[in-house]
């Protein structure tokens, strides 16, 4: 699999780590944002401003593209890359979450996982061998095994069983994956917050030998010093010399802990979709545009940005824009949400280099206000 990892070095103050993953479409430092792009666009953002935002690598969505618009129609365009015209790196998950967090009428099995489509209600069926066969038509670099991300919070008999039976999916899957095929495939770790099942579940999934481990089952509604503590006993268990992504996990608090506890890779819609009501993150904390106190505040959304929403663009304009409902209004936000989050990895990274990423996270969550009571 034509996934590789190079640590170029760690933090000496926390346990971060500076390093770079190589795809067929390019490589990316890490620890890395990656923008979700779920039914093949990062919403209302193109190709050529994703890359002048210093994107590169953006996910896509296994379940989705498989309902809408088909993954045969994506094969036929020549895969993903060319179907949405980015030639950067592209992960796509398994569809797993989406079927538990999507459709209630489900049934999981050993075999897989019925269920409803969510839009139209026809009854579905996705295995490990089918989420693997939609993603090779998808043509993604990065793949993940059909895996059950449990609710939280689920019982330890429950997270048991299902731990096991993802254990079994990922060898299905694995089985089904031509290695020297060019997508790689990554395993994902589930066992809530149990140390015991993250620990089997690891043991599982490294002895498959897979390029890169994803942590699933957190950014669920646990807590966060919940997530911290799973992360704390279930990151040294997988391989130091292979990527590690944390699904589902975007703020910028949880980046910058995420990275000290030795991440790499993040996923999270929370930029996009908050920007789509106006919501923006800045250097000073969330600044809710639309709010009667920017009608006539010229200034940018973020006097630290140099983004071109914040170059070009001011309150009160994008506040008017998003309160007529003008779709430019959530463009400038989504582009500077996204950049804001591009910009604190190169900051994150910036630290790593200069082990100073505790100091880095002291100051950050104070000019945010992380640590307000
Ligand atoms: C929010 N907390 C969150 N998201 C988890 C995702 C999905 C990530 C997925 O989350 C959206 O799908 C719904 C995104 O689309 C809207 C997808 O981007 C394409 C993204 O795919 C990586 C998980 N995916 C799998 N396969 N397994 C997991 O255990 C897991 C855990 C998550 N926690």
């Amino acid at each position: 699999m034509a996934i590789t990892y190079e640590l170029i070095k760690t933090c000496k103050q926390t346990g971060a780590r500076l390093g770079r993953v190589h795809t067929p479409h390019g490589s990316f430092e890490t620890p890395m944002f990656m923008p979700v792009g779920t039914l093949a666009t990062v919403k209302t953002m193109s190709p050529e401003e994703l890359e002048r935002m210093g994107a590169q690598i953006i996910l896509s969505n296994t379940y989705h593209l498989w309902l809408r618009p088909g993954e045969d129609i994506v094969e036929e365009a020549g895969g993903l890359h060319k179907f949405m015209n980015w030639d950067g790196s592209i992960l796509t998950d398994s569809g797993g979450f989406q079927v538990f967090s999507l459709s209630d009428l489900r049934q999981i099995e050993e075999e897989g996982v019925h269920f409803r489509n969510h839009i139209s209600g026809e009854k579905l069926f996705l295995s490990p061998e089918k989420a693997m066969h939609i993603q090779n038509s998808l043509g993604a670099d990065i793949m993940m095994a059909f895996d059950e991300c449990p609710p939280y919070p689920a019982d330890h008999d429950y997270m048991k069983k299902s731990v096991e039976r993802t254990s079994r999916w990922a060898e299905r899957c694995l089985e089904g994956h031509n290695r020297s095929n060019e997508q790689g495939l990554f395993g994902i770790v589930q066992g809530g917050e149990y140390e015991d099942l993250r620990r089997q579940s690891a043991q599982d999934l490294t002895s498959l030998d897979f390029p890169g481990y994803a942590i699933g089952g957190l950014s669920v509604g646990e807590p966060k010093d919940v997530m911290n503590r799973v992360l704390d006993f279930t990151t040294p268990l997988l391989p130091d010399e292979k990527p590690r992504y944390l699904m589902g996990v975007g703020s910028p608090d949880s980046l910058i802990d995420g990275s000290i506890r030795g991440i790499d890779m993040f996923d999270c819609v929370l930029p996009t979709r908050i920007a789509r009501n106006g919501t923006c993150m800045t250097s000073d904390g969330r600044l809710v545009v639309r709010n009667a106190k920017f009608a006539r505040d010229f200034r940018p959304i973020d006097e630290n940005c140099d983004c071109h929403t914040c170059r070009n663009y001011s309150r009160a304009y994008i506040r008017h824009l998003v309160k007529s409902s003008e779709t430019f209004g959530f463009r400038l936000t989504t582009y500077h949400n996204l950049y804001f989050l591009l910009k604190l990895m190169r900051q994150v990274r910036e630290a790593i280099r200069e082990d100073r990423l505790g100091d880095f996270r002291e100051e950050f969550f104070e000019q945010y206000g992380f640590n307000k009571p």
